[in-house]
């Protein structure tokens, strides 16, 4: 009997052992009592003692209560002090600050990198403190999780690497990733962030190495959107490298060939989306840093077949709309304007070619501006684009300018010559070449006759940023409109007067995209949806802090501003009736949700994940 009695408790245990490997999906979920108190729902977590303590999703240090110390196994196993919340975060921070003050002297990515180490190491082992810490201290922070030392993070991420986060999916690994996706943990994603590496920031080929990208994108997902930390996955598909350093670098640990390329690689990535697709059918793909060649290729071989975006393309593309809508109302024009703006693109990319397309769409949408393409003078590393440039495809030629205009510009014009001939209004960088606005073509803008011209150094990191807000402010004058896609700070002008430079970067964009997709069940993410977030983002803005050049929200409104665009998400997918609904909302239930605006934002907000401590039971205590 006690032997059968034994068998069948070692049976129950390796059950729940087995789902021990699935975590448990901790959605915050409240519980109403009958005198309408908030009670947290318990989660269940199917292991005891130092496993829990070494799970960062359940594991709460020092704020182990009493009670729980005695039910998981854990007494005598931490500080006898009980700590809350808040005092876990004060005594994070002060230990952190205390690191800030003695190492002023360090070199500033020195600085930065043992900031990223620290904050990373807290990631590993308590995950629900790590996202208060970051929301709490959202501006300070994100340049550390995200552009610009994210960038120095994945230079290094040979050497920094301690332990996984994420999954790697390799041309090694055709034939297996149908089986090797149930390897994750979790039993429901909501958002995938991947990138093959090939184009981290503007610093290049960074092969397997570039997984910090979508970690640190995922991470803004969570404090930004409120997507459950659960219910996330970065990803690096890994073809090999072209990048002869890590080619060459024996601790490097990513594939060591060069890239494939062509339908071996499409291959691959296409049984990626397949095997991600089975196991999660309703998932949200974001494609991050892709070169170009795949960039927009990728994005039209799945657009209209899975729920995917191109943040590069499109995020950028939505972030510089609402930037440029924005920079027309400063000028003291309506956002219609736009339409009559001359825009310099330094950059024919992924990111250049999104924003022109966009920007487009929106002329012909505000203003039925027929000749939009007309507005635009591209160049890429070659200077100009015109019409007699050999080789150029499709999607840049519509923008190729003829080479008898009046102007007398020539294919290849450099920047100077392009801006001192067209006297722009808008001077965009998304060359990922650092310093190309140069004290001479700063100074040419200054003459564009333009009152408020609009200086947008966008590529990241920050050494790769087309020029500093110093030198925009100082060589262009005090009138300009500044945004950069790193941050930099605000400028003296003297006479009490403030330089505002605008961080224009995507982190605006897409975490409110990924949300409104997921909570309208959307099927694709369309042009309408974007376009609605945009103009969203863009009417954020007061006129009053348009006047003083502030056409982004400041970065700790970042949630709030991120509800706000995910519910104009849901509301174009439901006008659109391209929304299938989330959850046990129906689709029509959504439809009259979305009629109320009021109604529409609860949703939204009710839907967004707080780091939280909840209770927590084991079966084996009950
Ligand atoms: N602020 C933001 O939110 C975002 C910024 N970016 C940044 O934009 C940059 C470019 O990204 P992608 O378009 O994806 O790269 P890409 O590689 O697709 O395109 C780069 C373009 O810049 C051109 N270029 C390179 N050197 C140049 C030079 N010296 N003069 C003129 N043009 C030059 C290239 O010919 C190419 O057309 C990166 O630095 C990236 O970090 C990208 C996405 C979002
Ligand atoms: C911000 C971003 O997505 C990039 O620089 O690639
Ligand atoms: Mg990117």
């Amino acid at each position: 009997m006690q032997a059968g009695g034994g068998r069948l408790r070692k049976l129950l245990l390796a059950a729940a052992g087995l789902q021990q490997s699935f975590r448990n999906v901790g959605d915050v979920l409240f519980h109403r009592s009958i005198h309408n108190h908030r009670i947290k729902r318990p989660s269940i977590v199917h292991k005891r003692s130092t496993d829990i303590l070494h799970d960062p999703w359940f594991n709460k240090g020092t704020a182990f209560p009493a009670t729980e110390r005695d039910r998981l196994g854990l007494r005598g196993l931490l500080p006898p002090k009980v700590m809350t919340f808040e005092q876990q975060y004060e005594r994070f921070m002060v230990d952190f600050r205390q690191l800030e003050a003695n190492t002023t002297d360090g070199a500033d990515d020195m600085n930065a990198l043992a900031k990223w180490r620290i904050l990373n190491r807290l990631h590993d082992r308590n995950e629900t403190l790590y996202y208060h810490v970051l929301i709490k201290n959202i501006k300070h922070f994100a340049p550390i999780i995200y552009t610009p030392t994210i960038g120095l993070v994945c230079q290094r991420y040979s050497g920094l690497f301690r332990r996984p986060r994420g999954m790697y999916f390799t041309a090694d690994d055709r034939g297996e990733m149908m089986s090797m996706i149930y390897n994750w943990p979790a039993e429901q994603v909501d958002m995938i962030v991947v990138t093959d590496g090939s184009r981290i920031l503007g610093l290049g080929d960074l092969g397997a190495q570039g997984i910090g990208i979508p970690i640190g994108k995922l991470d803004l997902y969570v404090a930004a959107a409120g997507i459950n930390p659960q219910r996330v996955l970065p990803v690096v598909i890994d073809v090999g490298t072209n990048n002869q350093q890590l080619l060459d670098n024996p601790q490097y640990m990513g594939l060591q060939h060069p890239r494939l390329d062509g339908e071996e690689y499409t291959a691959i990535i296409d049984e990626f989306m397949e095997a991600v697709y089975t196991r999660w059918p309703r998932v949200i793909v974001q494609f991050e840093d892709f070169q170009n060649k795949w960039a927009f290729k990728l994005l039209q071989r799945y657009r209209n077949v899975y729920r995917v975006f191109n943040d590069d393309v499109q995020g950028t593309a939505g972030v510089a709309l609402a930037g440029l809508l924005g920079a027309v109302r400063a000028m003291g024009h309506p956002m219609e304007d736009i339409a009559k703006q001359k825009i310099v693109v330094v950059g024919a990319g992924s990111a250049g070619l999104g924003v022109v397309n966009m920007v487009k769409q929106a002329m012909m949408r505000l203003q039925d501006h027929e000749k939009a393409t007309n507005q635009f003078w591209i160049l890429d590393q070659d200077g100009l684009i015109t019409s007699s440039r050999k080789g150029l495809n499709p999607d840049v030629r519509q923008y190729a300018r003829e080479t008898d205009e009046h102007d007398g510009l020539k294919e290849g014009a450099s920047l100077l010559e392009v801006v001192k001939k067209v006297k722009p209004d808008v001077l965009l960088g998304l060359s990922g070449c650092g310093r190309l606005f140069t004290k001479e073509v700063l100074e040419a803008m200054k003459e564009s006759g333009c009152p408020r011209p609009a200086i947008f150094p966008l590529s990241n990191p920050t050494s790769n940023a087309e020029c500093t807000a110093i030198e925009a402010f100082q060589y262009c004058g005090p009138n300009i409109i500044f945004a950069s896609g790193s941050p930099f700070r605000d400028v003296d002008l003297g006479n009490g007067k403030i330089g505002h430079s605008n961080q224009g970067n995507n982190m605006y964009f897409f975490p409110g995209i990924g949300l409104g997709t997921l909570l309208s069940g959307a099927r694709h993410v369309t042009d309408g949806m974007l376009h609605s977030a945009a103009e969203c983002l863009a009417a954020c803005m007061s006129d009053e802090h348009l006047q003083e050049g502030i056409i982004f929200p400041p970065i700790p409104r970042i949630r709030e501003i991120t509800a706000k665009v995910a519910a104009a998400v849901v509301k174009e997918a439901v006008k659109e009736d391209n929304s299938e609904g989330y959850r046990e909302t129906n689709a029509r239930e959504l439809r009259q949700i979305a009629d109320d605006e009021g109604e529409l934002s609860a949703y939204v907000e009710e839907h967004m994940w707080s780091p939280e401590y909840s209770p927590l039971v084991s079966p084996h205590s009950y």
